[in-house]
């Protein structure tokens, strides 16, 4: 590929050589590349969240066999929790559509042997009741499986936003520390695609148990007609059977290969085409490199979805093939058994009948049993995950916490699960109600470890964090978080409307005069006032409609948010980060207003506001190193706040 040249061939300044001067003295910029290198081609990646990747591949017919049963099962118990009687419209369909095949079988071998006299009009004279029960049959059989597909319609959706809420739901419920776990999150992603694939699944059972019943169905009729025919039958369909089974492998092979490639090129896809990052793509020339990165990702899956078209190709011909000469030898075996006289030829019809009957049953039962095995897999990671997170929902005891005066560490201790080293020491604390703390530390200090504990979001891994004399670890942590209200450093831009976005969490009152009230606290006023619909306005720019903030707009609303809750416990973690002075000096000086009811914890990096603290606390390697008033520690030789603070000024 040509790639396009910025800047034109100059040579490139090298380390530690002065830069070029233009003419007049000023330094020049530094020189683009001669040539950019040609760009490598996309790293093969994989997606490890694919548990089941091999799993089609390495199964035995007797595995798929085996685990049917069971997603059948989990289908039916998914079908069931949401509609019960469509659940039961359904198996009664199933029921009736294959009766109507039997039935359509045997009326089918009792009109033949009338027909087969040599007197045609009497022959149709006599058999017309069987032919007239023949076609209700097939007419039933037909209906019962439009209104099974109708059914299985009305289940879809039910289904599908009943096992993502179930999963979404236990999200929001389990304890953050699930969220530390080993492998947590691959495993909730292949629980995911469980629940997306629910949907699928419940079709594939319908098809399949379908295929099931008609199988049956006549199976049941030819035995009963001759013993024989049993065999007959299962000669002539199990080429397409195991041609169904190859066939299914080889797709599934190529799904295989190809999904890394397809779910990162749809991650990519967001990338460049999201609004939020077109800026950065745009101005650092992104675009080439990402073009072709795109390019070869598509080239990738198409090349090896046509690598999968030849085998299919070949095995399902082959398939095809076998199953004509079976079908031709069974045929002869009907006409030999009819020509001996140990068969009548109207048996020998219904045969025929029956084994295209039994034949299309098959296919349906290989083609979606195996796409049941393979959507099974994830299913049961769908339940096995849902059991897992349920065990760690946040359920620590059923003492209600009261808003708290004082909030007291005792040797308070926390140790991530992955990390063999503490984030925090034990550690001895007090804070009080009325004061302000701000927390003070490098990064990886264990500022945010330290929130997390005392506002009960998690539990520590030694000693004890109480709310007055109420121990946080075995109380209802709901009612210990009505009482917080926390700015974290990464707060969500919720897609919701103004209004909801300041009382997400604690919708106070009908009115909005105390939205209004905590927009003026942040400066939001009038921003908000000048937005289309005012509290209306959808803000998310990706909607249609929608508006966006800036991104100090949006840490504004964070804090509006926490002091619309008017908490006993105000946890912001480097609220302004994002705001312009005004903005800062703003929200600083309300958390001092609002201080006398609450106890207050600000963590910053921004030294200056730390000044407004009633006390200080610095942590470093996950302890307190020290402790007092702004002035005080700076003040202290060898003090770490007093270094800090030098090289915040040091500019
Ligand atoms: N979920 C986690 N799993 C494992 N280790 C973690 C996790 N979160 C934080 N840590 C580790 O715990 C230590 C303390 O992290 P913490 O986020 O509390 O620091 P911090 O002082 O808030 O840092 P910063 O100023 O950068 O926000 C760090 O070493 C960090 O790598």
């Amino acid at each position: 590929m040509k790639w396009p040249r910025v800047g034109g061939p100059r040579p490139a300044a090298s380390p530690g050589v002065t830069p070029d001067v233009a003419p007049g003295g000023t330094p020049a910029l530094p020189a683009a590349r001669p040539a950019n290198p040609q760009p490598s081609a996309p790293a093969e990646l994989d997606y490890n969240g694919r548990k089941h990747r091999k799993a089609m591949e390495h199964a035995t017919l007797w595995d798929m066999a085996r685990r049917i049963p069971t997603a059948l099962a989990q289908t039916a118990r998914l079908a069931w929790s949401v509609d019960r009687r469509m659940t039961i419209t359904v198996l009664l369909c199933q029921l009736l559509s294959g009766l109507g095949t039997a039935v359509m079988l045997t009326a089918v071998s009792k009109a033949l042997p009338e027909l087969a006299t040599s007197d045609a009009r009497e022959g149709l004279a006599a058999a017309w009741p069987a032919l007239v029960v023949a076609v209700v049959a097939m007419a039933v059989g037909a209906g019962m499986w439009i209104l099974a597909d109708w059914a299985t319609r009305r289940l879809n959706p039910k289904i599908a936003a009943a096992a993502d809420l179930t999963l979404v739901d236990l999200h929001m419920r389990a304890e953050l520390s699930a969220y530390d776990t080993p492998g947590f999150t691959d495993r909730s992603q292949a629980a995911e695609i469980g629940a997306l694939r629910a949907v699928d699944i419940a079709d594939d059972a319908k098809t399949l148990t379908n295929g099931v019943v008609q199988l049956v169905s006549a199976a049941t009729v030819l035995t009963s007609l001759h013993p024989l025919l049993l065999g007959v039958l299962l000669l002539s369909v199990i080429p397409r059977g195991l041609g169904g089974v190859i066939a299914a492998r080889i797709d599934y092979r190529v799904h295989d290969r190809t999904i890394s490639a397809r779910n990162v090129r749809g991650m990519m896809r967001w990338w460049l085409t999201t609004p939020e990052l077109a800026d950065e793509l745009r101005a650092n020339t992104m675009r080439p490199y990402l073009h072709s990165w795109y390019r070869d990702m598509c080239r990738r899956v198409v090349g090896r979805e046509l690598e999968g078209a030849r085998p299919y190709l070949f095995v399902t011909l082959l398939a095809a093939f076998l199953a004509g000469v079976f079908t031709l030898g069974m045929w002869a075996s009907l006409a030999a058994l009819a020509l001996s006289g140990s068969m009548s030829t109207a048996i020998a019809g219904t045969a025929i009948v029956a084994s295209q009957t039994a034949g299309r049953a098959l296919n349906s039962i290989v083609r979606y049993g195996a796409v049941m095995f393979h959507h099974g897999l994830y299913l049961s990671d769908y339940y096995t995950f849902i059991d897992e997170v349920r065990s760690m929902t946040t359920s620590r005891g059923t003492t209600q916490v009261r808003a708290p005066q004082r909030i007291r560490l005792e040797e308070a201790a926390f140790t991530y699960p992955d990390r063999a080293a503490p984030a925090l020491h034990p550690i001895n604390l007090t804070l009080n109600r009325g004061e302000v703390v701000a927390l003070v530390g490098e990064n990886g200090a264990g500022k945010s470890t330290l929130i997390r504990m005392l506002t009960g979001l998690t539990v520590p891994t030694g000693g004890t964090v109480h709310w007055d004399d109420t121990d946080l670890a075995a109380t209802d942590a709901e009612s210990a978080w009505r009482h917080v209200g926390l700015v974290p450093q990464k707060n969500g831009h919720w897609p919701l409307r103004a209004r909801e976005n300041i009382t997400l969490g604690q919708p106070r009152e009908h009115s909005d005069g105390l939205i209004w009230d905590a927009a003026e606290r942040v400066g939001m006023s009038h921003v908000l006032k000048g937005l289309p619909d005012q509290l209306d306005t959808l803000l998310a720019r990706s909607v249609w409609g929608g508006h966006e903030l800036s991104g100090g707009q949006w840490q504004r609303l964070a804090c509006a948010r926490a002091m619309y809750r008017e908490p006993a416990v105000l946890v912001l973690d480097e609220p302004t980060s994002e705001m312009d002075a005004r903005g800062e000096h703003l929200i600083f000086r309300e958390l001092r207003e609002m201080a006398p009811d609450r106890i207050t914890v600000v963590v910053t990096h921004r030294l200056d506001n730390v000044r407004m603290a009633d006390r200080v606390i610095v942590l470093e390697h996950g302890r307190i190193r020290e402790e007092g008033t702004f002035d005080a520690l700076v003040a202290a030789e060898g003090s770490l706040l007093g270094e800090l603070y030098a090289l915040a000024r040091d500019r």
